[in-house]
């Protein structure tokens, strides 16, 4: 599903109503019916129902004013407070404001002490809160009057609908500007934005309704947005069929290069993903001195011993017996525990530069390529990198708090400029393409901000590859699967769940994408 950021959405409003010629009173018409149609749904029936509603000086107001009609036709008992003076509403607000007029609605501006004292009064009271104070058209923080706005819908502690976009959450990135309403249920109009999907903005957004307000298609079309929302359906079309008389030779050669003295379990983790994502046959090649280890944890899995360094990492010994491995498989995983020495390091660039299989980059792996990410484009194929914010940082030179306060627009500029796939891991992953295309997934939970889910994920990722998907599709079912199978893993207990439970879960996760 598409998701536009404000700019587009204000721009497919715009061609709707100047080159279509729908009267964006329409518009607001449609947008206002489908609130109160979402709110017949959670609220039935509606008539004697208290509302209060918090109208904006500019369209998400209007929403409001049209909202306020409706509920009053239906028998619900209203009040309207306008953070502002009626005075400056225009447009297709000023149309719906007039027309409460008209109907002897009470549409109390909010200037005075007193004023603020009756809008206190009424929330109290109220059943439901309506946030239309600010949609598309938020700019900057939310200060003064808008704060304590946001303050007091919140004291009141009532069901809270956001029209479109709880006020004062950035519509494309979901930061906090200043202050924000914490939603119970938003409608947001005409298309998803990506700020109702990325935190901290998710977790103000309630349940999610996407409404239609007639907006025809092919203007949507023909605006090439490329903020997608992960779905299960999108997933399931991608997902690969195994055929009743499947070998283990079809199912793909997934090889791993990771785990170094101490870090084995990462290693092991990536390579048992691997193998319960699908693959047929996973081999894991790490330093010689814990190649008994891991074969102890991992049955199903070969080993493979690599020349190491004094400090128990891979060393550029190694690369001949790599290059052989790599010849023989589908894909390469390779990262996760395996160090920052520097001999280890130099091993993984030629790997980069020289797999003749397509790569899946994570955990160590990424910080060989800090100063070196012009040798991404020499790979073979499009590879797949998984950094999370830390790791995005340093291969970007911003801090990790930097990263996650624009996750869609850092991950869609480094995929352009490294000619790679990039997953940003986090609350949630985004996948990002060279060509701009974004996916911001839709699965997982804080369960699985737990160390190896990670390494997890790149197991998954590569035997999607090995079992023939292409890096796009790998990388986006893998990253949604990770999160399916977290989301299986949590229900025996969110926080506790282990990198292992999510891994134990992926057959479920699988199953469940395929049987419903
Ligand atoms: N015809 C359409 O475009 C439709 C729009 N819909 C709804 O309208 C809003 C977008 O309306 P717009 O007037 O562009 O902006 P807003 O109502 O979101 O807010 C602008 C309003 O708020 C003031 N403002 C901006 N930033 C701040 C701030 N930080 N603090 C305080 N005040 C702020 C600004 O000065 C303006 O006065 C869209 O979301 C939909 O809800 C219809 O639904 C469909 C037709
Ligand atoms: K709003």
């Amino acid at each position: 599903m598409r998701a536009a950021t404000a700019r587009e959405m204000r721009e497919i409003d715009r061609i709707a109503i100047n080159e279509y010629g729908i009267p964006g009173a329409v518009l607001m018409e449609n947008a206002g019916g489908a609130v109160v149609r979402y709110l017949e749904s959670i609220i039935n029936p509606l008539a004697d129902q208290r509302f209060c509603i918090f109208a904006g000086k500019g369209n998400n107001g209007g929403d409001g004013y049209v909202i306020a009609r409706h509920l009053a036709n239906q028998g619900a008992k209203v009040k309207v407070f306008l953070l502002g003076e009626k005075a400056a509403i225009t447009g297709d607000a000023r149309i719906n404001l007039d027309i409460l007029d008209k109907m002897n609605m009470d549409v109390i501006e909010v200037v005075s002490e007193r004023d603020w004292d009756k809008v206190r009064v009424a929330a109290t009271f109220a059943d439901c809160l309506i946030d239309a104070l600010l949609g598309t058209g938020f700019r900057g923080d939310v200060t003064g009057d808008m704060a304590r706005m946001i303050d007091l819908i919140h004291a009141a502690g009532k069901l809270v609908v956001a029209v479109d976009i709880p006020s004062g959450v950035n519509a494309d990135t979901g930061k906090i500007c200043g202050k924000a309403v914490r939603a119970s249920h938003t409608v947001t109009l005409g298309l998803p934005k990506p700020g109702l999907f990325l935190y901290p903005g998710a977790d103000y957004t309630g349940e999610l309704t996407v409404a239609d307000i007639g907006i025809p298609t092919a203007i949507v079309a023909g605006q090439k947005i490329k903020q997608n929302i992960l779905m299960a359906a999108a997933v399931r079309a991608i997902l690969p069929q195994r055929s009743p008389d499947a070998h283990k030779g079809m199912n793909g050669r997934v090889a791993l290069v990771a785990g170094s003295r101490g870090l084995s379990g990462a290693a092991a983790m990536a390579a048992a993903a691997a193998l319960r994502a699908g693959a047929g046959l996973v081999t894991l090649a790490v330093p010689a001195e814990i190649q008994d280890i891991l074969a102890v944890k991992l049955t199903e899995v070969m080993t493979r011993a690599l020349a190491e360094t004094a400090s128990g990492t891979i060393s550029q010994k190694a690369l001949g017996e790599i290059a052989s491995l790599t010849k023989d498989s589908d894909v390469l995983a390779i990262g996760p525990g395996l160090g920052r020495h520097e001999d280890t390091v130099a091993a993984v660039r030629e790997i980069v530069k020289t797999a003749e299989c397509p790569l899946v980059i994570d955990a160590d792996a990424l910080y060989a390529l800090a100063n070196y990410t012009g040798i991404l484009t020499e790979c073979a194929a499009l590879p797949v990198l998984t950094p999370h914010p830390g790791e995005m940082g340093l291969l970007t030179g911003l801090s990790a708090e930097e990263v996650n306060g624009d996750r869609v627009q850092i991950a869609r500029q480094a995929a352009g400029e490294w000619g790679s796939i990039v997953v940003l891991k986090g609350a949630h992953t985004v996948v990002a393409f060279p060509d701009g295309e974004v996916y911001i997934n839709t699965t997982g939970n804080a369960g699985m901000a737990t160390g190896g889910t990670g390494d997890a994920l790149t197991g998954i990722i590569a035997a999607f590859v090995g079992q023939g998907m292409s890096s796009h599709d790998a990388a986006v079912a893998g990253v949604y699967i990770h999160g399916l199978a977290g989301d299986i893993a949590a229900q025996a207990g969110m926080v506790g769940m282990a990198a292992t439970d999510l891994i134990k879960a992926m057959p479920a996760a699988l199953y469940g994408m395929k049987n419903y």
